[in-house]
């Protein structure tokens, strides 16, 4: 049996970074990592990443084939760094072998087919999350079917894209992939896109997104795949439509990685969504036994999984203040075009919390910038407490939204005022000072 101080499960944003930190701190690290392709994580390597490299070719008008091949060597460049950090780390040892527990504090490896042990005081899971498959009938092992995983590996672009949920990937994956010239239909159980967004700017989104070209197909499920010929598929929905398709994307959500992990062997339980339960500070329900990222619930995110890291780092040498509870806004945003990006509440969700509350409204095209840049498309919206004057949520959906959600969420953190963004002094033309206007709220 080989001891450590500490084992880390998944090479992901929280386990390679934690990784680096205890080994600085002369912790002895084993990081466990199942696959050679995913040093890096599931961002670098399948994820935000390569996505985002063809979501930026795509508009800027590169052949699909062409940003394939500039998505793989950006992906190669990421991951042989990743591996390199750790790998020449004196104090951390890299075992290629899926992980699996024996008991709550045992791992068992497999290398070149002889089983090994290890064991640690602490050990981290961060074994990230992968793509629901939802329950189709008919040829769903087809090579004409993907996930968003697969899908990038493709080099030749599908003609006609059928996309099976209207979810973050769904609606990134739809419109990158019309930006290269497919033919994108998405079909989504939903009556609405994206029903937890503001209602005028999921309209403004289903628009903007119709005007490109995309179609949606609401309220409707895909209930069967069939082999249509050599390089087609019929979907079948449920209201009887019929769909042919040369790619087929399941982006139905993604489920925490847990499958053969051996958490039978040990105390550690699942919450009824099947991720490991964990309390503020990210400890399961066995002592000194962490999971962190998409493994354990909640938001899926790169920055979810490395604010995680710092919560575990917090508990550990610091003041055991930083947690879940205390975490403060949170913001993301959908790759679409043009992004749409969010933090907060909505007025509905605000309204229903009980707040009284006045809101902001500014459409993109009534701002310098957007002329600039010649990209009139878009809204943007803010809530705000009528009481306090606290911001409660933003909803920007346009251009640049992206890196000025970052503000609103920091204006949030630090409770300012609305007023503090409305009265700013911003450069000019800039996409920010639109927030002179856009919180020039009239309570
Ligand atoms: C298409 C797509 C686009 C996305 N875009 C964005 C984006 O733009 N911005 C953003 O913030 N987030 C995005 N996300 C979400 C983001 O990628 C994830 O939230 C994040 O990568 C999760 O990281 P993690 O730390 O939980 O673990 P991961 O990075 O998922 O790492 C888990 C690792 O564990 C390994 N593993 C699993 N089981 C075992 C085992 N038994 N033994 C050993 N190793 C194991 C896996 O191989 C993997 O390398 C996107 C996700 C997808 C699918
Ligand atoms: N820009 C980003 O930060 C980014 C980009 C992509 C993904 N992600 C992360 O990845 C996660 C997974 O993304 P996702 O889009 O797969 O999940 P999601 O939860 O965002 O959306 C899933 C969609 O699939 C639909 N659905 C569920 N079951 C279905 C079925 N049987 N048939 C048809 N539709 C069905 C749901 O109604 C929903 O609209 C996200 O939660 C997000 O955190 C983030």
């Amino acid at each position: 049996m080989l001891k450590y101080d500490a084992i880390i499960i998944g090479f992901g944003k929280a386990g390679k970074t934690l990784a680096g930190e205890l080994g600085n701190r002369g912790w002895k690290v084993a990081m466990i990592e199942k696959d050679p392709k995913m040093y890096g994580g599931t961002c670098i390597n399948i994820a935000c990443i390569p996505t985002k490299v063809l979501v930026h070719d795509g508009l800027h008008n590169v052949p699909y084939s062409e940003a394939i091949n500039r998505k793989d060597s950006v992906v190669e460049k990421l991951r042989k760094k990743n591996y390199k950090k750790l790998a020449d780390h004196d104090n951390v040892v890299i075992y290629e072998s899926a992980a699996k527990f024996i008991s709550d504090k045992e791992v068992e490896i497999e290398i070149a087919g002889k089983k090994e042990v290890l064991t640690a005081e602490h050990i981290f899971i961060n074994t990230g999350a992968q793509s629901n498959i939802p329950p189709l009938e008919g040829d769903i092992k087809s090579d004409k079917v993907y996930t968003s995983t697969t899908l990038i590996d493709r080099k030749e672009l599908p003609e006609q894209l059928a996309i099976v949920g209207a979810g973050y990937i769904g609606l990134e994956y739809a419109s990158m992939y019309q930006s290269y010239g497919s033919k994108v239909t998405v079909i989504s159980p939903d009556e609405e896109l994206i029903p937890q967004e503001d209602q005028e700017i999921r309209t403004e989104v289903k628009k903007v997104l119709e005007e490109k070209g995309i179609r949606f197909i609401l309220g409707a499920k895909a209930e069967k795949i069939k082999e249509a010929d050599h390089d087609k598929v019929t979907l079948t929905l449920s209201n009887e439509e019929q769909l042919d398709a040369n790619a087929v994307l399941l982006a139905t959500g993604r489920k925490p990685n847990v499958e053969n992990l051996g958490l039978e062997n040990t105390a550690i339980k699942l919450t009824e969504d099947g991720a490991i339960k964990v309390d503020e500070h990210l400890e399961t329900t066995v002592g000194n036994v962490f999971a962190l990222g998409d493994v354990k619930g909640g938001m899926q995110f790169t920055y979810i999984s490395l604010d995680d890291y710092r919560i575990v780092v917090d508990y550990l040498f610091g003041n055991k203040e930083y947690s879940l509870k205390t975490r403060k806004n949170v913001p993301y945003s959908v790759f679409i075009d043009p992004p749409l990006s969010r933090v907060g509440l909505t007025a509905k969700e605000a309204k229903e919390k009980g707040y009284e509350i006045a809101e902001g409204k500014l459409a993109v095209a009534s701002h310098p910038r957007a002329h600039v840049i010649n990209d009139l498309r878009g809204l943007f919206k803010v809530v705000i407490d009528k009481r306090t004057n606290q911001i409660l949520g933003a909803s920007l959906f346009g251009p640049e939204s992206p890196e000025l959600i970052n503000l609103v969420k920091l204006a949030m953190d630090l409770e300012a005022p609305y007023t503090y963004l409305r009265d700013q002094i911003y450069n000019h033309p800039v996409m920010s000072e639109s927030f002179n206007n856009l919180f020039a709220i009239d309570k």
